[in-house]
C-alpha cells in the first residue's frame, strides 16, 4: 500500500479545528495545526469565547485540558449540540481521580456516536513552540478517525503514526508521568547513570502490568507513547513531573514545588489513582508506592531508595 509522504500531505479543504485548553500544550497543537493551514480556534474557561459558538462546526475537537477540567468540560459540551461530523482527540495525559477513568473513556461515555482518537508521545511542548522535530501517535477504534487527524497533524516537524489501541497509548503517557517523578528524584539525588537506566527500566515493566490490567497491549508500552514518552520525560527538566521529583530530591515540599511549577504535573494525581488500582487489583508497583509515600510526605527521596533497593531479590520477570 502507498502511503503519502509529508511534502504530499495538503487536504484540499481546510478543516475545523477546536483546541479547549489554552496552555502549554494547547498552544503548540494549536500552532502545529495552523501551519498547516486550518481554521484553528481556542477556547479557555477564561477566553471570552463562548463554547457552544465555537464548536458548531467543528470537524476536530482536541482536549488540551489538565485531567482535573475534563469531567466538568465535557458535561458543558453534553448541553451543546455538536457537529455530527465531529471527531474528539484528546491529548490529556491523567487519569479522574473521581472515577479513575482516562480522558478518552470519559468522552466516549458521553459521545457514544463520535469517534474519539488518542494523541499521545513523547511531546514536550517547549521543543515543540522552538520548531524542533518531534513525533506523535494517534490511535483511535476508528482507523478512518484516526487517519483524518493523522493528516491535520502531520508535518515536515511533527511526524504522527496511527494506531488501533487507544488505551494502550493514553495509559502510556499517563503512567510514564509517575515514573518521571522518580526519575527526576533519581538525578536530584545524583545516584548516576546505571541507577537511572535500572529505574527506567523497571519503571517500563511496572506500566506494562497494570497497563495489561486495565485492558492495553503490552506491545503498545515499547512504542513512542509509552517507551518513547518514559525517555523523553525522564530525561528532560523541560518536564513538570521530572521537576517535582528532582526538587523533592532537592529538599522541597510538594506545596512549594506545585506553587511555582509552569504548568500541570498529572503525574501526583496520577500516582493516587494507580496506588487504588494496583491494591484493588492486587499488582505490584514498588516504584509507584515510593513515589506515592514521597508526595505524601511519608517518606523521603533517599529514604525511598533504600526500600526499593532492599526489597526481597527475585527473578527478572519482564512485564
Ligand atoms: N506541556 C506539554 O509538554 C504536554 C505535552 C503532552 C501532553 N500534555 C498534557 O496536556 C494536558 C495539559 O497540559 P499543559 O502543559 O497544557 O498544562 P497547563 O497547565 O499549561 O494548561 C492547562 C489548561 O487546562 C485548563 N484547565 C485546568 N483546569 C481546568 C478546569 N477545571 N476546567 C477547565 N479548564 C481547566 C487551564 O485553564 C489551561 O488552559 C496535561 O494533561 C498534560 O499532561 C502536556
Ligand atoms: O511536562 P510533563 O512532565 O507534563 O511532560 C510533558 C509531556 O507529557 C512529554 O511528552
Amino acid at each position: 500500500m502507498n502511503h503519502p509522504n509529508t511534502q504530499q500531505l495538503k487536504i484540499p479543504n481546510p478543516k475545523s479545528v477546536v483546541i479547549l485548553g489554552a496552555g502549554a500544550w494547547g498552544s503548540s497543537l494549536a500552532s502545529l495545526v495552523s501551519s498547516n493551514g486550518h481554521k484553528v480556534s481556542i477556547w479557555s474557561r477564561r477566553s471570552n469565547l463562548q463554547l457552544a459558538s465555537t464548536v458548531n462546526d467543528a470537524d476536530i475537537i482536541v482536549s488540551a485540558i489538565s485531567m482535573k477540567g475534563v469531567p466538568d468540560v465535557i458535561a458543558q459540551l453534553q448541553l451543546l449540540k455538536l457537529p455530527d461530523k465531529a471527531i474528539f482527540v484528546t491529548a490529556t495525559k491523567g487519569l479522574d481521580t473521581q472515577t479513575t477513568c482516562t480522558p478518552s473513556q470519559i468522552i466516549q461515555t458521553v459521545f457514544p456516536s463520535h469517534p474519539v482518537v488518542v494523541l499521545s508521545g513523547p511531546n514536550l511542548s517547549k521543543e515543540i513552540e522552538l520548531g524542533l522535530p518531534s513525533a506523535t501517535v494517534v490511535a483511535s477504534h476508528s482507523g478512518t478517525a484516526a487517519e483524518f487527524v493523522q493528516l491535520v497533524f502531520s508535518s515536515p516537524r511533527f511526524r504522527v503514526y496511527t494506531n488501533l489501541d487507544p488505551l494502550g497509548v493514553e495509559l502510556g503517557g499517563t503512567l510514564k508521568n509517575v515514573i518521571a517523578i522518580a526519575a527526576g528524584a533519581c538525578d536530584g539525588l545524583q545516584l548516576g547513570t546505571n541507577a537511572k537506566a535500572a529505574l527506567v527500566t523497571r519503571g517500563l515493566s511496572e506500566m506494562v502490568r497494570i497497563g495489561v490490567s486495565l485492558g492495553a497491549k503490552a506491545e503498545t508500552f515499547y512504542g513512542l507513547s509509552g517507551l518513547g514518552d518514559l525517555l523523553a520525560t525522564c530525561n528532560s527538566p523541560l518536564s513538570r513531573n521530572y521537576q517535582v521529583g528532582y526538587q523533592l530530591a532537592c529538599g522541597k515540599t510538594l506545596a512549594e514545588i506545585l506553587t511555582h511549577l509552569q504548568g500541570t504535573a498529572e503525574g501526583v494525581n496520577t500516582c493516587s489513582v494507580l496506588i487504588t488500582q494496583s491494591i484493588g487489583q492486587n499488582i505490584s508497583m514498588p516504584i509507584t508506592e515510593q513515589v506515592y509515600r514521597v508526595l505524601q510526605s511519608e517518606s523521603t527521596p533517599r529514604q525511598a531508595l533504600e526500600e526499593l533497593m532492599l526489597r526481597n531479590i527475585k527473578p527478572e520477570y519482564y512485564g
